[in-house]
This record gives structure tokens, sequence and C-alpha cells, in this order.
């Protein structure tokens, strides 16, 4: 147990031995910090699962923690939770068994020039997913009904899937390779569940043997992404093709090691977006003004570039710019993200030092102590956001309808106010396809189908907690909706 010493935050050592306050923390991540500050102030410090994690809550302070200073050390917690959960080699380079910079791979392969082609194959996944494959055959003239976070699930995944890691070579030409390929992708998705299912223990630091079937999932998922098996798919992303170069140039990875960095990436881009996907529906179909104002900004870009929309010929494309220009939607998909999020931002102390708040106060960080920012503090922030707790589509929209920039606290302009993803260096880097994505499959399903609750009453399903901390929270249950092909006229 540690003992405060004097220029410290204020510490809580909680009751239980190791486990410290992490309870009462996993509880209610955000009643937790808000009590804690009440009481301690600005920061503070709690012990969690045997480390000691100074919480800071001034938004203003946030700064000193998220520039790369030299005190501040970023990769030792990132790496060590991907080796914790996949199972793959050290990726920092300081450990020997690779020199490539996976930040610098992670930024030209998913941003940038990188992005018009992710966005048009995924444009065409999508299409097809939701209109040619089989996987929800949609009907004109009778409702399907399906839980939405089932619905988002199985499109996303697909398409998401499909457009990271490719098809196999000719697949479109023979039915016995498109039924191997969706079985494939059936079973890939079903494992990807089941290890997703135990993530937050992972990262909590449960070793994977104790879960018996997760483990085989997750193996599963490694054997269908050796190389030789992605050496036999087309239209393979830049990410996974550079990844594979660079595992074989640049690292002693064994075979399996190098499998389980793609299941890693697999796992980045779909664990977040698919909850994502969920609430940015649920919210649009519950709210009839979102639904009016996104259907009208859809019809309008359409219209605009005389694009049909015909279910029987699925190809519409919408350009990067096209996709910039729906603020509308932007707006959906961000608030959805605000009420929904809880990702931790966190880095190391690298030394003893003393951090500075913006209030001129300095405190005393002790080496190899955490420091956390946990964003929902200012998603939920009454001063930044009015009446947080409700959906409001058009909170992210200023007065000329383009996206809103400039939020305040206290009379003062913040400069951080929305954190989905993260902050700094350690700012995911699939963010801008990932909001991209979301924004197709809106437009694809306002275009495509009419889709309305099954109860148009029903309660906002609670968040699932026992993944706070780690991104896009998951609903505790799901909401049934029904959708049909809209009639053309
Ligand atoms: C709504 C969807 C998404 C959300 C909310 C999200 C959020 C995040 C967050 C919070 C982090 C960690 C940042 C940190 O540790 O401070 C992260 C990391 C990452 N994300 Fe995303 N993400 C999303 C979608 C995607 C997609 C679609 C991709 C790729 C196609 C992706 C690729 C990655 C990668 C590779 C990392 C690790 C970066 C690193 O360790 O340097 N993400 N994401």
């Amino acid at each position: 147990t540690r003992h405060r010493q004097s220029g410290e935050p204020a510490l809580e050592n909680g009751f239980i031995p190791y486990l410290g306050c992490a309870l009462q923390f996993g509880a209610n991540p955000l009643q937790f910090l808000h009590s804690r500050q009440k009481k301690y102030g600005h920061i503070f410090t709690c012990k969690i699962a045997g480390r000691y994690i100074h919480f800071l809550c001034d938004p203003f302070s946030y700064h000193s923690v998220i520039r790369q200073g030299r005190h501040l050390d970023w990769n030792k917690f990132h790496f060590a939770t991907s080796v914790k959960a996949f199972g793959h080699d050290s990726f920092d380079p300081r450990h020997g068994y690779t020199t490539e910079n996976l930040h610098q791979t992670f930024l030209k392969t998913l941003q940038g020039e990188a992005l018009p082609s992710l966005i048009d194959t995924m444009m065409g996944h999508l299409q097809d997913v939701m209109l040619k494959s089989d996987t929800l055959k949609p009907s004109k003239n009778h409702w399907e009904v399906d839980g939405i976070f089932a619905f988002c699930y199985k499109v996303m995944f697909e398409s998401g899937y499909l457009t990271l890691f490719g098809k196999e070579f000719g697949e479109d030409k023979c039915q016995a390779t498109q039924a191997a390929q969706k079985a494939l992708v059936l079973n890939t998705l079903e494992n990807f569940k089941e290890f997703d299912k135990i993530f937050p223990a992972l990262v909590a630091g449960l070793p994977i043997h104790v879960f018996k079937s997760a483990y085989s999932a997750r193996e599963s998922l490694a054997k269908t992404m050796h190389a030789e098996k992605l050496s036999k798919r087309e239209n393979v992303s830049d990410l996974i093709s550079m990844r594979m170069i660079l595992n074989d140039s640049l690292s002693t990875f064994s075979d399996v090691s190098k499998s389980r960095t793609h299941v890693a990436l697999l796992w980045a881009s779909q664990a977040n977006t698919l909850p994502a996907t969920f609430w940015s529906l649920f919210y649009m179909i519950r709210s009839p003004d979102a639904m009016k104002a996104a259907y009208e900004e859809v019809r309008k870009v359409l219209e605009d570039s005389n694009l049909t929309v015909d279910p029987c010929n699925p190809t519409l494309n919408l350009t990067r710019d096209q996709l910039d220009n729906m603020h509308i939607l932007d707006s959906i998909v961000k608030e959805a993200m605000r009420l929904s999020s809880a990702s931790m931002n966190v880095r190391v102390a690298k030394e003893d030092f003393l951090l500075h708040l913006d209030n001129k106060e300095a405190y005393c960080i002790r080496k190899d102590d955490v420091i956390a920012l946990y964003p929902p503090m200012l998603h939920y922030n009454p001063e930044i956001y009015e009446d947080p707790y409700e959906y409001k589509f058009n909170r992210f929209l200023d007065e000329n309808g383009e996206e809103k920039k400039i939020f305040y606290h206290s009379g003062r302009r913040l400069r951080y106010f929305y954190m989905p993803f993260g902050s700094g260096v350690t700012k995911c880097p699939g963010r801008f396809f990932a909001v991209y994505e979301i924004k197709q499959f809106l437009a694809l399903m306002l275009s495509y189908f009419d889709m309305e609750l099954l109860d148009p009453t029903v309660k906002v399903p609670p968040l699932d907690q026992s993944r706070a901390g780690l991104g896009i929270l998951q609903p505790t249950y799901d909401v049934d909706f029904r959708y049909k092909l809209k009639s053309i006229h």
C-alpha cells in the first residue's frame, strides 16, 4: 500500500488488496470519477488492479498529458496490451523483434492517399452484402425484422473484413468458391465474437489459456491469416499487404506471430466500428427529425450527382468529397459516439516528474505511474454539452449547417471536447475511414430501405460498462427494427 507523499495528488488505495478501487471503478467509471473529482478536485490517484493511476479531470490541463513530453511514454502501455491480448511478439523496437515503425505504417495505409480506395472498396462490399449476397435477402413486399445490433454486425463485419483482407482469387466466377468464402466470413465473424467477448479480461491481465473457446477462436482467426492463405486473396488493402511485407523484411516474428498481428488489426478495425454503427443507426431511426434531415441530405447529394438508386443494380458510389459534405450524417455519427464512447487515454511516467496543470498547480508523479484521461468526463459535462444525456442529432452542426468545431467550458474555448478516438500520438489512425464507412452505411440504408423501430417508444438500452476504458460501449441488449426495400417511383 502506497502512502501519499507531499506534493502528490490525493490517493485512494481502496480496500481490497491488489484490486484497490477496481470493482468500484468498474461498476460505473463515470460515477466513480465524478464522485472523486467532487471530493479531491482536478487530479487524484487510485490504485486499480495493482497500478497507481492518476486521473486528470480538468479539460484545460489535458494538453500537458496529450503533448508528447519527454516524461511520458505511450508505447509501453499500448505495445504491452497488444501482446497480452493477441499473443504476438512485441512491436516495441526496443525489444528487438522488429524495426518496423508501426505508427508510420498505419498513417501511410489508413490516411491521406490511402482513403479513396478504401472508401471505394467498402462502398462496393456494403452494397454486395446488403443487396446481392444472401446475407439479408430484403424484399419490397414485406418487412424483415432483425435486431439493429445483429444487423449492423452482419453488414459491417463482412464489408469491413473484405475491404481489409480482400477476397479469394476467382471468387466471383465460381459458385463453389463463393459458398466457401461465405462460410469463411461467417466463421471469422463467429470467432471474432467469441474472442471479443473476453477482450476486457485479457486487457486486465488474465491469461488467454483460462478461456479455452476464446483461445481457440483467436488461433482459428490467426490460421486464416497465415501469409500463405492471404497470398491467395485479391484486393487486399494496402494496410495488410504492407504489414505482410514489413513482417517479412523487418521482423524476426514466427509465422504464427505474424498471423496474430493481422488478427490484432482485424480487431482494431471492427471492435469499435460495430457498436458505433449500432448507436448511429439506432439513434437516427429513433429520432424522426434525424431521419428526415439525414434522408434529405443523402437524397440531395445523389440528385446533384445524377445518381439513381436501383436495388437490382446496386452500384452507388460516393466520393470522399461528397461524404465530407454530408454534415448532418457527420453530426449523427458524432453524437452517437459522444453518448457511447468510453476509451481511456493512457500514458506511463518514464521517470519521477512534476505535472503542471492549467491552474498553475503542479503535482509529483512517480516513475511507472499511469496518467489517465477519461473522455466521458467531457462528453457528459453539462457545461460543455447542454442536456448531456439527451440525443441531439444536430449538436455538432453550426448555424450554417456545417461542422461545429467550437465548444466552451466556463466561458473559455476548449481545445479538447470530443475524444472517442483517443488523443495525441496514440489517436486512432483509422478514424477517418471509420467515420466514412459509418456514413456510407447510413447513406445506403437511407437510400435503399424503409426502416422503423418495432416499438417507436423503445427506451435507449443501457451501455455495457464491462468494456469501459476500451472504446465504444455495446448496448446491454439489442433493439428490434424492421426494414424493406424502398419502392422506386
Ligand atoms: C468508430 C470506430 C473506431 C473507434 C471509436 C476507434 C478508436 C480507437 C482508439 C480509442 C484507439 C486507441 C487510442 C489510444 O490508445 O489512445 C484506437 C487505436 C487503433 N485503431 Fe481505431 N477506432 C475505430 C475504428 C478503427 C478502424 C476502422 C481502424 C482500421 C481500419 C482502426 C485502426 C486502429 C489501429 C491500427 C489502432 C492502434 C494504433 C496504435 O497502436 O498506434 N480503428 N482506435
